[in-house]
């Protein structure tokens, strides 16, 4: 049985994908997205999930996927944004080394604002974002070891800062 390195969570735009694969090279581990295993496993991308399917369907995808990633990787795995509204996701992340990339509405807003693949975010971004981050806040809190900032930060800087905060440099 295999355990993650580093778990990334955070709302979209926190730069979990980004920061995750710089993480793994940093680590000179394997890098994982779910959102990526859940496109692969369904065939479509992850709009059109939700588009066919609905949100339910796309979070109870998004379960198995993190249940198998928690169980079969070693390197550093991103989450999508969503995941930890999940009660059973959540429940799987307990014990793991999870990071909570935080980042503010603005720098959000502006990274990922006008990005249509994110479905969550199409109508309005800025209060949807909003939303999203008045529901999730407690969760991503709730399921962090550590939380570290983004906003003002290279993806490079952060990835750095994830390692002093877990402890992982010179390890
Ligand atoms: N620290 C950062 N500073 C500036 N831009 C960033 C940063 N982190 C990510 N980005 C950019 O924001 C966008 C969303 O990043 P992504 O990694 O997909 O976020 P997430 O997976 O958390 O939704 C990408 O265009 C990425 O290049
Ligand atoms: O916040 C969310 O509910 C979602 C975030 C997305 O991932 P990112 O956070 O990587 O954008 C993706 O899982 C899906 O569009 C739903
Ligand atoms: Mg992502």
């Amino acid at each position: 049985m295999t355990a993650p390195a580093v778990v990334l969570v955070g709302p979209p735009g926190a730069g979990k994908t980004t920061v995750g694969r710089i993480l793994a090279d940093r680590l000179g581990v394997g890098y994982r997205d779910t959102d990526a295993d859940i496109e692969a496993g369904a065939g479509k991308p992850i709009p059109d999930i939700f588009i066919d399917q609905g949100e339910p369907h796309f979070r109870a995808l998004e379960r198995a996927a993190v249940r198998d990633a928690l169980a079969g990787h070693d390197g550093v795995l991103s989450l999508g944004g969503g995941a930890v509204m999940d009660d059973g996701t959540r429940a799987l992340l307990a014990g793991m080394p999870v990071v909570f990339l935080e980042v503010g509405l603005h720098a959000a807003v502006h990274r990922v604002g006008l990005d249509a693949p994110r479905p969550l975010l199409a109508v309005n971004p800025r209060q949807s974002w909003r939303e999203l981050m008045e529901a999730r806040r407690p969760l991503y809190t709730e399921v962090a070891r550590a939380v570290v900032g983004t906003d003002d930060r290279t993806p490079e800087d952060v990835a750095d800062a994830i390692l002093d905060a877990l402890q992982l440099k010179d390890a």
